[in-house]
């Protein structure tokens, strides 16, 4: 088990104050932390960025930055991986059409994942967006100029201002450091957006438990493999590579599957006969 930080931005502590001044006290206990947000460094701590993270808005431009679902896979599996339920925004639909939008997008809503589509020129989902954010601890992520600086302001005008305050005393020689600091939203709730947090892209990742249990459509196959530590790659009997096989897994998620357990290149072959004959000895006979 890495070292792990004892108390973080949005944890619930307990606070004595033996000393009457504004500001001051002791914090006497720190509770326990529903989810623990953050990464494992290369010293082995586990560096938690924001405790108690209820909710991880992964932010995308539908157009202008290029929408691309294979980075919108690794920060699902970086929720997923949290405990953090993600939600997902393709901002800028001024610039596209909806329908396209939708279709790309029709996977992961069968996934059961929430997507909120927005526009800042429009004003579209922004409403909708507030109501999801409400009374909810949030991170916000995405790469530059999807329009995450937009959105916030469009939630609550002046929020933003307040983010560029925390990022200039991030950037005071604290670089060891992801200072974060939550921000209050005046609907309720609070929204974490620092420079640090808004590219993380695989944030905690177990070593001893595979990406698999990341992937949603692949819970149910797993433990129909052959192998009990099966990876899924070339393992004989495999029941997660037979579902890609047979439709009920997109080879594409596979894909992004193999890359983010760094496998491979990520490309997914369709299986040869050979490997169907080992799966599925009496196919071969006929
Ligand atoms: N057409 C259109 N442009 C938008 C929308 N939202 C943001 N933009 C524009 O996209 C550009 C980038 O927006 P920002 O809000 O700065 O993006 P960001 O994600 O905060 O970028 P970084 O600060 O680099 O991480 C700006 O020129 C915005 O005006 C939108 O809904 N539609
Ligand atoms: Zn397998």
């Amino acid at each position: 088990m890495p070292y792990v930080d004892l108390v973080a931005v949005g944890d619930r502590v307990r606070v004595s104050t033996p000393v009457s001044a504004e500001n001051n006290g002791y914090i006497e206990e720190c509770l326990p932390r529903e989810t623990q947000f953050g990464r494992i460094r290369m010293d082995g701590w586990r560096q938690v960025i924001v405790a108690n993270l209820e909710m991880l808005l992964i932010i995308f431009a539908a157009r202008h930055p290029t929408l691309k679902l294979r980075m919108l896979d690794r920060f699902l599996v970086t929720a997923e991986a949290s405990d953090v339920e993600p939600v997902i925004c393709i901002n800028k639909m001024d610039l596209a059409k909806l329908e396209n939008v939708q279709r790309e997008l029709k996977l992961y809503e069968e996934l059961g994942y929430k997507v909120v589509y927005t526009s800042i020129v429009t004003g579209l989902g922004v409403d909708g967006l507030r109501e999801v954010m409400q009374d909810k601890i949030s991170a916000i992520v995405g790469s530059s100029g999807v329009g995450k600086s937009s959105l916030l302001n469009a939630l609550q005008p002046g929020l933003q201002l307040r983010t560029g305050e925390v990022d200039t005393r991030v950037h005071k020689g604290r670089h060891t450091t992801t200072e974060v600091m939550l921000l209050p939203l005046a609907f309720g709730g609070f929204v974490a957006d620092t420079p640090g947090i808004r590219t993380l892209g695989l944030l905690e990742v177990d070593d001893e438990q595979g990406m698999d249990i990341h992937f949603p459509e692949m819970r149910p196959y797993i433990p129909d493999c052959k192998f009990a530590a099966c990876t899924h790659q070339h393992e004989p009997a495999c029941a997660v590579k037979w579902a890609v096989e047979t439709g009920n897994i997109n080879p594409l998620r596979y894909e992004s599957y193999l890359r983010i357990s760094g496998f491979k290149e990520g490309r997914y072959e369709r299986n040869t006969d050979k490997r169907r004959a080992e799966r599925n000895p009496r196919r071969r006979k006929r």
